[in-house]
C-alpha cells in the first residue's frame, strides 16, 4: 500500500522547472522516485530527457498508456508560494508538475496493485515546444511498447477543483509557431527618409494581420494568430534595421491553417514591397489537433457517471495546442481537463492550482484503468 504524498512530489517538481529537452533534473527526479518502487514490477527506458515506464500486468492482453508532459515555461514565477521555482526565469505555469505527480501516483498504485494488462507511462519532454510527442511516438522504445489505448489530462484553472471536462472528437486546435525576421536599413533617427524602418514595418504587419482571421476564416470555424514577442531596435535615436516577431497560429480545422498561412504569406509580400525590406518566415513546430476517440471518451464519461466520483462537463473545443494530438492520431484514447480552480490562467506567473486535484485525479484514473 502506497503512503506517498503526491502533493509533496508536485512541490519538489514545481521547484525545478526546465525548458523542452533540457529536463535533466526532472528526468533524474522521476527516475530516482521510480527506482524506490519494487523493481520486479516494472521496466524503464530513458528517451532523451523523457522516460518510458512499463508496469507489468499479470496476464496481459493489451497495454494501457498514460502520458504526462514534463517541461516548464520561460516565465518568472510570482505566486508567492513557499516552494517557488528555484530556476530563475522558469516556471511550471502550465501544470506539468501536476501532470507528472498524477502520473507517478497512478504508476505507484499499479506497481503495488497490478492488473491483468500492461501499463505504459510516458513522461514526455518539450510539450511547450519544440514538441516531444511526435519523435517519442516514432522511437524504437514506443514501437516495442506501443499502447493499445492512451489517456492524458491537462489542468484547467477555470473549472472548480476536481471537475472533469472533455468532449468526444475535437478538443484542442491545430497549432503552428510563427517566427518572423524583418531586415531593412537602419540609420539616424533624424533622417528617416534615408532608412527602411523595421519597427514601422513590423508594427504594420501586426496591425494588418488582425484582419486575416476576421475576414478569411468562417466565424464558426475559429482561428487565432497571436504575436507574443516583439523585439527591435537598439537605442532611442537609431532607426531599427531589424525586427523579430514570435507568435503562434491556432485553427480548429486543418483547411483554415492552410488558408491562414497563405494569407500571412501574401501580407508578408505586401509589407516587403511597401516597406522595402525582406521578411524571413519560419513556422517552427506544428502540432496536430487533439481529437478524442468518441467510443473511448464515451466509455470514460459512462464510468464517471456510474462511479459518482465527480462531475463530468461536456466542454467546448479550446484553441490551446497539445502535441498529445500526435499520439491520439495513431492510438485511440482521450485527453481531459482537470479542474484546479485558480483565478490565474495557464501560462500566468501567478498560476496556483489547487493541490486537492492531485489525489482526486489519481483516484479517478486508478479506478477507471483498474476496471478496463
Ligand atoms: C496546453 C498548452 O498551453 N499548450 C501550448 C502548446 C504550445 C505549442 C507551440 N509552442 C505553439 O505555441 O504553437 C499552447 O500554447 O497551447
Amino acid at each position: 500500500m502506497s503512503t506517498v504524498d503526491f502533493k509533496m512530489i508536485r512541490r519538489d517538481l514545481h521547484q525545478i522547472p526546465e525548458l523542452g529537452f533540457q529536463e535533466f533534473k526532472t528526468q533524474k527526479y522521476l527516475m530516482d522516485y521510480i527506482s524506490s518502487l519494487p523493481g520486479d514490477r516494472y521496466e524503464r527506458k530513458q528517451w532523451k530527457t523523457g522516460l518510458f515506464v512499463k508496469v507489468r500486468g499479470t496476464e496481459p492482453s493489451k497495454t494501457i498508456g498514460f502520458r504526462a508532459d514534463i517541461d516548464g515555461l520561460p516565465i518568472t514565477e510570482q505566486t508567492g508560494l513557499s516552494f517557488p521555482s528555484r530556476h530563475e526565469g522558469r516556471m511550471h505555469a502550465c501544470g506539468h508538475d501536476f501532470h507528472m505527480a498524477i502520473g507517478l501516483g497512478i504508476l505507484t498504485h499499479f506497481v503495488h496493485h497490478p492488473i491483468k494488462d500492461d501499463l505504459l507511462f510516458i513522461f514526455q519532454p518539450a510539450e511547450e515546444g519544440p514538441g516531444g510527442a511526435e519523435p517519442m511516438l516514432r522511437s524504437d522504445e514506443m514501437k516495442e511498447w506501443k499502447p493499445d489505448v492512451i489517456f492524458a489530462l491537462h489542468i484547467a484553472p477555470e473549472y472548480e477543483v476536481g471537475a472533469i471536462a472533455l468532449k468526444p472528437g475535437l478538443l484542442f486546435a491545430n497549432t503552428s509557431e510563427l517566427f518572423l525576421t524583418f531586415k531593412g536599413k537602419g540609420g539616424h533617427a533624424a533622417y528617416p527618409h534615408q532608412t527602411k524602418d523595421m519597427i514601422v514595418a513590423a508594427s504594420a504587419f501586426v496591425t494588418q494581420m488582425q484582419g486575416i482571421v476576421s475576414r478569411n476564416v468562417d466565424p464558426l470555424d475559429s482561428a487565432v494568430i497571436t504575436i507574443g514577442k516583439m523585439e527591435a531596435g537598439t537605442v532611442q535615436n537609431i532607426i531599427a534595421e531589424k525586427a523579430r516577431l514570435e507568435g503562434t497560429i491556432r485553427t480548429l480545422s486543418e483547411a483554415s491553417m492552410v488558408k491562414v498561412k497563405a494569407k500571412l504569406e501574401a501580407l508578408i509580400k505586401g509589407i516587403e514591397t511597401t516597406y522595402d525590406c525582406s521578411i524571413d518566415v519560419d513556422y517552427g513546430s506544428m502540432y496536430h489537433q487533439v481529437y478524442n476517440d468518441p467510443a473511448c471518451t464515451q466509455d470514460f464519461l459512462d464510468y464517471i457517471e456510474e462511479s459518482g466520483k465527480t462531475e463530468a462537463i461536456i466542454c467546448k473545443e479550446a484553441m490551446t495546442g497539445e502535441d498529445f494530438g500526435y499520439m491520439l492520431k495513431e492510438i485511440p484514447g482521450f485527453m481531459f481537463w482537470l479542474g484546479v480552480g485558480s483565478p490565474y490562467g495557464l501560462h500566468h506567473a501567478k498560476l496556483d492550482p489547487d493541490e486537492k486535484a492531485i489525489d482526486h485525479a489519481i483516484n479517478l484514473m486508478t479506478g477507471y484503468i483498474g476496471q478496463l
